[in-house]
């Protein structure tokens, strides 16, 4: 597939399985996310890689947090969650370094590099062949999760989880906007 296609023909899915990415192709999908836009070289994104019995525990301390943090996940949400991560064999955690000392390039623009290092993740694995979703749910949006992975919210930006597998289906072609709805050309008045 040319790089084109690759771009045109990725969408995010939650119909995954075992096995995940090989080891060495782990390090090409990780390599792709330092080759983001970064202003001012901060390399603001930090990922923690969470794999095997780890995502089971991730999963049991998100719902745990949420119920302790007076967010409770209901029956079917939690039953839905936790179906989809017990089947995931990669989860990656996603944060924004926002580094206080540095004053001259804004937060806002830090998040927009850990963003474009997450795209560069999510067409990765699907150009290895595998499928992916990012998600802010799994207690993203809590005190307890992001702390107990290391991501203290005076010092990070939580930006949520890739979780990465096998397809266990086919992807299907995705409908997409209209570049024209999206886009227009700039004409200078001529005053
Ligand atoms: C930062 C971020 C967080 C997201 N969190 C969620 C989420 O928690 N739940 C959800 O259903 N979709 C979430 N999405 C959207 C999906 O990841 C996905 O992009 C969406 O389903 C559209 O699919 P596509 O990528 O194929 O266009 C999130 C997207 C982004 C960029």
């Amino acid at each position: 597939m040319s790089v084109l296609s690759t771009l045109l023909s990725r969408s995010s899915t939650k119909q995954i399985q075992g096995p995940g990415p090989s080891e060495e192709e782990i390090q090409q999908i990780l390599a792709t996310a330092m080759c983001a836009p970064d202003h001012g070289r901060l390399r603001p994104w930090r990922f923690k890689r969470i794999q095997g019995d780890a995502i089971a525990q991730l999963t049991d301390l998100a719902v745990k947090t949420l119920e302790a943090e007076g967010k409770p996940l209901n029956a079917t949400k939690e039953k839905t969650m936790r179906d989809w991560l017990a089947r995931a064999p990669l989860v990656l955690a996603v944060a924004s370094y926002v580094d206080h000392s540095n004053e001259r390039i804004p937060e806002h623009e830090r998040m927009l590099a850990t963003g474009a290092s997450v795209m560069n993740i999510l067409n990765a694995v699907h150009a290895l062949g595998y499928g992916a979703f990012w998600s802010t749910g799994i207690g993203t949006y809590t005190q307890g999760v992001p702390e107990a992975l290391g991501f203290d919210a005076l010092e990070y930006e939580f930006l949520g989880f890739v979780v990465i597998g096998s397809l266990s289906e086919p992807l299907k072609p995705k409908e997409r906007p209209a570049v024209t709805d999206y886009v227009s050309i700039w004409e200078p008045s001529e005053s």
